[in-house]
Parts: structure tokens; C-alpha cells; sequence
């Protein structure tokens, strides 16, 4: 009998039956990569990332699609906690509604540290959405019987789906943690086109790239409230004309950007606009402004005419 009731219920469990897509969290304290991981995930730079603490403001959505499911990233600014102006009130505000619209969450830690810092974004995890322990930057341990005493401990703290110790770096179990993910997501059918790997508008994507390379280029010495705005971004055939303005509080700041003889904005351009042409497969010309623009990080209403949510 080959039409049998059971045949039927094999039959109903064809590929897209089982297609699985949902949004995952990503989210952690300043600096522990989750923007590296997001981009290695999705395998291009839609997520800003530098060594200086704080540099993804913006929640931002990386797509990736293998086989028969769709991940749909969302990355988080890291949780603020010493500051307490407008811009961090705002930015605490995303990482929580986030969390609690997200089908999965990413907890990345340090493999090995779990301070103060990790804890208190621990403890905004909700209950009711799985969530995962990332023991991220695993290539520094060096002495790997450490790490499971360790994973122990933090999972003493939350009832988390699985814990996987990853280098975003290094591009260590990356599948593993997808494989963790896909359990966990609920079956969907895609929600984007499979080659899509974000739902930011290019202009967004520039203004991301050049805040990087400000970050990049000038250091701790800058404050992080200086953001940066696309004036006008126009598109004729395959070449993109983007100008920029990088908006900063003080005139100390506009000198410090702009460097010995323009020689900062100078690297920070070329670098910007090579970054975009790789991401946007196209000639770039790109043009910068640096503008003095104070007290802009502690107003709301400013904050929302800049896009801040
Ligand atoms: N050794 C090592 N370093 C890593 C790894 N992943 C990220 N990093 C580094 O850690 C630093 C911070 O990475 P980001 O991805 O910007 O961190 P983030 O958590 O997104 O930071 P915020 O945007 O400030 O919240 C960068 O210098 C990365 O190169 C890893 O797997 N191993």
C-alpha cells in the first residue's frame, strides 16, 4: 500500500514544510563582538564594529538564508549603563523591546569573564523567549578545561536552550550555533528574498561606514556622542554620490577629525568609501563635511530628527 495514512503524513513533512525563519536578538555588554558576529554570520559588513566600546547605535537587521531556513539578526547597541543622557535612555529602551519581539536571543559573553556588566544585561533577558549562552573570543583560551566550569556557572544565573563556545573571529563553530538556532526558531516561511542580507537602505549602511572609520581613525579622544548624517545620496547607473556630514559638538572636535593638514578626514574617506564600494558592488565618490553641531546627544527631539528611534 503505497497511499496509506502514513504515506501522507511522510509526505506532508517535505522541506518547506519545515521551512524555519524568526528574528534572533543579539545582545551583550559593549565590546564582547556581537557586531563581528553578526557579520560573519551573514558574511558582509552590515554591522559596525571597532575596538572602541559602544560603536552600533542602531538596531540593525543582517539576513541569512541556508537551505531551508532564514536567520533575520538584529543586533543591539551595547547595554549603556554609566551614562544616563537622552542618547543612552533611548538606546537601553531598543535593547529591551528587542529582546521581547525577538523569537531567539544570542547572549554573548567573553568566554571565560562574566562580570558586573554581563550580568546586568543577564538579567533583561525575558523568560519566555529561548535564548542561547555564546562564550564568545573562545581562540584566547588557551586552557580549555576551564571553559565548561565556567559555562556551568553562568548558566547557574539563567535557564538558558544551549550553551556553544564560538570565534566570531576565527570563524569557529559558527555552524553549530546556527544548528542551536534552527531548533529553537519557529516554523515560517522566509520573510526576505534569500540573497537579501539586510533590510537598511545603502544610505543608512553608508552613514554606519563612516561613523566607523571616524571611530577608527580618531580614537578615544572623541567623544561617542559625534554621529555622522548622509545630505545627499544620489545613484547615476552603478555610481553612487554620497556626501556626508560628520557632526560633532566642539571645534576641538571638527580640528581633531579633520587631523594635520586634512590628513585624518583624508584616511577616513578613502577608507569609507572602499568599504562601500566592496559592500554596495559599485564605484563610490564620496564627500565629507565635518560640522560643529552642539548639544545635539541630549535632546530627544534631536535625536529622532537624526533617526534615533
Ligand atoms: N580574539 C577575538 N576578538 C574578537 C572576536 N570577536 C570580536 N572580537 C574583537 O572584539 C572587539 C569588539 O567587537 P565588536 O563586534 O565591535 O563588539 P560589539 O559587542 O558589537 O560592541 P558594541 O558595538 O560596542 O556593543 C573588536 O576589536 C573585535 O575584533 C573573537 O572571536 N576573538
Amino acid at each position: 500500500m503505497t497511499d496509506s495514512p502514513m504515506a501522507d503524513d511522510a509526505s506532508a513533512q517535505t522541506p518547506e514544510s519545515d521551512y524555519r525563519c524568526g528574528y534572533i536578538a543579539i545582545v551583550g555588554r559593549p565590546n564582547v563582538g556581537k557586531s563581528t558576529l553578526m557579520n560573519v554570520l551573514v558574511g558582509a559588513k552590515v554591522s559596525i564594529t571597532s575596538r572602541k566600546a559602544q560603536t552600533t547605535r542602531h538596531r540593525i537587521t543582517g539576513i541569512q538564508t541556508i537551505e531551508n531556513t532564514q536567520y533575520v539578526y538584529v543586533d543591539t547597541p551595547g547595554f549603556q549603563t554609566r551614562h544616563s543622557n537622552a542618547l543612552n535612555k533611548t538606546l537601553n529602551r531598543t535593547v529591551t523591546n528587542t529582546l521581547t519581539a525577538s523569537d531567539v536571543i544570542l547572549f554573548v559573553i567573553e568566554a571565560g569573564t562574566f562580570g558586573p556588566a554581563d550580568k546586568q544585561v543577564l538579567d533583561l533577558l525575558p523568560a519566555n523567549v529561548p535564548c542561547i549562552l555564546v562564550l564568545n573570543k573562545a581562540d584566547r583560551n588557551k586552557d580549555k578545561t576551564t571553559l565548561m566550569p565556567f559555562a556551568r556557572e553562568v548558566a547557574s544565573h539563567h535557564d538558558f536552550a544551549a550553551v556553544v563556545p564560538v570565534s566570531a573571529k576565527q570563524r569557529f563553530q559558527l555552524d553549530r550555533l546556527q544548528e542551536e538556532v534552527r531548533k529553537l526558531l519557529p516554523q515560517n516561511p522566509p520573510m526576505f528574498d534569500e540573497d537579501d542580507i539586510t533590510d537598511r537602505s545603502e544610505k543608512f549602511l553608508a552613514s554606519e561606514i563612516v561613523r566607523e572609520k571616524v571611530f577608527r581613525f580618531v580614537g578615544e579622544e572623541l567623544p561617542y556622542t559625534s554621529t555622522v548624517l548622509i545630505e545627499k545620496f544620489e545613484q547615476e547607473g552603478n555610481l553612487r554620490r554620497i556626501f556626508a556630514a560628520i557632526l560633532v559638538e566642539r571645534d576641538t572636535h571638527k580640528a581633531m577629525v579633520i587631523g594635520q593638514k586634512g590628513a585624518r578626514l583624508k584616511e577616513i574617506s578613502t577608507q569609507a568609501r572602499l568599504d562601500m564600494e566592496r559592500l554596495f558592488g559599485g564605484p563610490v565618490y564620496l564627500e565629507i563635511w565635518v560640522k560643529v553641531k552642539s548639544g545635539w546627544a541630549d535632546n530627544e527631539a534631536g535625536l529622532r530628527a537624526y533617526g534615533y528611534e
